[in-house]
């Protein structure tokens, strides 16, 4: 992991950690991220963007870089949050277990908190080493339009009773924004002001991403 990154980190604090394609990053992340940030008293909030998401291989997927420069933009304004590119930097599909083990072995006494969408939570189960994950770090599932979390968290706590101090649900106002429309609406001449950044915006014009379907 970069050294800048590594050196904000005080010991003892507790790391969120937002991860995502960000392709492009919008404000139904940033959101998501500030109101953890807050909630669960974090310190610092680290934005992962993945390089290979594992979920997600027929998407089409804007090079790391790009996503990585807009995450960096999107964020540059708070203080308490920071990008890294351990996951992008690493060979092979991004697995969150891998990226939660080595901020494990790098932050020993640091609390973790992986913060993700009610939509990637519903699948969780099905993620690599999905009870490791929930071993080395707290989840919080961020309320998301269109993804209710229903019996979902009873049904996973009757099977892991130890995951009820380990997952946590968390309200946030709701955004029906995806990264999924906003490069359809590029396709399509639509706008994606005020969805994003504008610095974002300005630079996936700039850069002509999302042109090619
Ligand atoms: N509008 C939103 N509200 C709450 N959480 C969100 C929202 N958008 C994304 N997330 C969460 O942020 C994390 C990263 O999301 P991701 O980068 O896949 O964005 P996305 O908009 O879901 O992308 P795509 O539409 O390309 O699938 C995931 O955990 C996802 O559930
Ligand atoms: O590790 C896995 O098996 C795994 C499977 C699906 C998603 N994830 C992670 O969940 C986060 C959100 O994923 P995505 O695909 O919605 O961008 C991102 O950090 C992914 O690496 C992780």
């Amino acid at each position: 992991m970069e050294r800048s990154v590594r050196e904000s980190i005080a010991g003892g604090c507790r790391i969120g950690i937002m991860g995502g394609t960000f392709n492009p990053i919008h404000y139904g992340h940033l959101v998501a991220a500030e109101t953890a940030r807050v909630e669960f008293a974090l310190d610092k909030v680290l934005f992962i963007p993945t390089g290979i998401p594992p979920h997600k291989v027929h998407h089409q997927i804007a090079n790391s870089d790009l996503r990585f420069a807009m995450v960096e933009m999107s964020i540059r304004d708070n203080e308490n949050f920071i990008a890294s590119r351990i996951e992008i930097d690493r060979e092979g599909p991004s697995y969150t277990y891998d990226t939660l083990k080595a901020l494990h072995l790098l932050f020993p006494e640091q609390e973790l908190f992986f913060i993700t969408g009610s939509d990637a939570l519903r699948d969780i189960l099905s993620w690599r080493e999905a009870e490791g994950i929930i071993g080395i770090s707290k989840i919080i599932g961020a309320s998301r339009p269109g993804y209710e979390i229903g019996g979902f968290l009873g049904e996973l706590f009757d099977r892991y009773p130890y995951a009820q101090n380990r997952i946590f649900e968390m309200e946030i106002p709701a955004l029906a924004i995806s990264s999924t429309d906003i490069r359809k609406r590029i396709w399509n001449n639509k706008s994606i002001r005020y969805l994003l950044p504008e610095e974002v915006r300005r630079f996936i014009i700039e850069n002509n991403i999302y042109i090619s379907k």
